[in-house]
């Protein structure tokens, strides 16, 4: 890992920026209504349907982030000067110009000395997997482009600050949405890019009974958007994206293999990845895009998502706040103690550029399939699970405080008992190989977030090797980012 990046932060929460939609279509209706011959029961018949008709179309143009009417197109198609993104974006962003299309270019352009090496479109690279992903790549002379939309699922700050890492490799973060179709067109357009690594999305299994339409709209609507960009893009990409294992759902064979059952998922959030797993399979066979799903597994690591339980736990304990932990509510073989099979972040990215090296071309060109390319689903888990209170007493001891720990009965939340990757096809097909246990990768994550949050705490726990636990607050306040 590069000193710049001990930790990593996992999937940025993509998509979802909140398009102005004009509603431009009543005239289609009503101008096939020959108006003087209506019967009045016909005439209200027809009246009905078209009030039906027109609040379908209008409640899926609202739901659709891809919706953004794409008019006056001409008029921005200049290159001579920025102009605002289609979708809001909390930074107000602005792509286009020039100079911007130079930043991208040189951004992408491939360092390596003899030339042959891989140019990536990083969506989300300003997330936890995405921006170490990103730095890796660069790191061994890869081309590479991020894109990310800094949206506020959790602290964006926690983003800048990441994508800030990574400029100062020479990767640029592009400020945008992977639903707008117009910027997606145009990188494409700039840049041959001979792989996406697609790990935008919305994370996180339990927000999802908050912000249902947020994985809507990031995981499928978004994945859509992304999969139309790259399937008309001469030279299609190869595409590695981000499943999880929470597709497993209600499986209870373990290990988790890759042919066990995924057709019971247990949250929104995992049927949004599930959805994407079959969407992606529809682009493979009919436009011949080479596609792989990386299912992982419970990321963990420096840079983290603050909406991680290991995350908020190091955080609340610091603070002296009560943590909750869940237990079993019973039922199962494997269902004695919650559990996960935490995988530290400098694995699975192992895992991500695995798979990216490994990808077949795709057969398509402008959208027209030449021949079969290869579909692909992958665990990338650490293959050893770990009770989650176990995880509390890690962090209890390398914090050097006492949790308060609320035990409770699992709710209904959408989260599953127990994880346990089969990584043996990764194994076989990846060279993947996990290495870092979760004690091991969890003092690299503490470490990380005592310099990040609270560098006095940080310092006095090297210095004498012993804390108190109520240290003063770091210049970033352990408690800023948002859940
Ligand atoms: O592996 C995956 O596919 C998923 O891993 C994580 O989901 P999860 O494993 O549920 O991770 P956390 O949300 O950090 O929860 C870890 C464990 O802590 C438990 N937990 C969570 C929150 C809490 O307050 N108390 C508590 O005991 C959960 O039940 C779970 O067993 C990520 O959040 C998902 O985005 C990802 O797709």
């Amino acid at each position: 890992m590069a000193p710049q990046l001990t930790g990593a932060p996992g999937s940025a929460a993509a998509a979802g920026g909140a398009a102005a939609v004009k509603p431009q279509f009543h005239h289609y209706h009503h101008h096939r209504l020959p108006a003087r011959h209506h019967h009045p029961s016909l005439l209200s018949k027809l009246a009905f349907w078209s009030v039906c008709s027109l609040s379908l179309l209008l409640a899926f143009i609202l739901l659709s982030p891809s919706a953004a009417p794409a008019s006056s197109s001409s008029s921005r198609a200049s290159t001579d000067s920025p102009r605002r993104s289609l979708h809001a974006t909390p930074s107000s962003a602005t792509w286009g110009g020039a100079a911007w299309e130079k930043k991208v270019r040189a951004s992408a352009r491939v360092r390596r000395a003899n030339g042959r090496g891989l140019s990536v479109l990083v969506t989300g690279a300003a997330g936890f997997v995405g921006c170490h992903a990103a730095a890796a790549l660069r790191r061994r002379g890869d081309g590479v482009l991020g894109l990310d939309n800094f949206n506020d699922y959790y602290d964006p700050a926690l983003k800048r600050g990441r994508a800030a890492l990574l400029a100062r490799s020479g990767v640029y973060v592009v400020d945008g949405d992977i639903a707008d179709a117009e910027l997606l067109a145009k990188l494409f357009d700039v840049v041959p890019f001979t792989h996406v690594l697609h790990l935008a999305a919305q994370a996180g299994v339990r927000h999802a009974l908050v912000d249902p339409m947020s994985y809507v709209r990031a995981n499928v609507a978004g994945l859509v958007a992304l999969l139309e960009a790259a399937r008309a893009a001469d030279p299609q990409p190869a595409i590695v994206w981000a499943s999880s294992s929470s597709v497993y759902g209600l499986n209870s064979h373990v290990p988790f293999s890759e042919h066990d059952r995924t057709d019971r998922p247990a949250s929104l959030y995992a049927a949004t990845k599930k959805a994407g797993e079959e969407i992606a399979h529809v682009y493979n066979h009919i436009y011949g895009l080479s596609l792989t799903a990386l299912r992982f597994f419970t990321v963990y690591g420096p840079w983290g998502r603050p909406d991680m339980a290991y995350f908020f736990f190091t955080r609340d304990i610091l603070a002296g706040r009560p943590i909750t932990v869940y237990e079993s509510s019973g039922g199962g073989a494997h269902q004695t103690t919650i559990s996960r099979d935490f995988t530290y972040i400098d694995d699975i990215v192992k895992g991500c550029v695995g798979a990216l090296d490994t990808a077949g071309r795709s057969t398509g060109s402008g959208g027209k399939k030449r021949g079969p390319a290869p579909f692909r689903t992958y665990n990338l888990g650490n293959t050893s699970p770990v009770p989650v209170t176990q995880l509390v007493d890690l962090l209890e001891k390398m914090l050097k405080v006492k949790a308060v720990r609320r035990i409770v009965k699992m709710p209904r939340n959408g989260d599953v008992p127990y994880t346990h990757a089969n990584i043996s096809l990764a194994q076989r097909e990846l060279g993947y190989r996990p290495s870092t246990d979760l004690q091991t990768g969890l003092k690299k994550f503490v470490r990380w977030y005592l310099e990040y949050y609270n560098p006095e705490l940080a310092v006095k726990q090297k210095q004498h090797g012993s804390g108190n636990g109520k240290a003063s607050r770091g210049r970033n306040g352990s408690t800023s980012s948002a859940r």
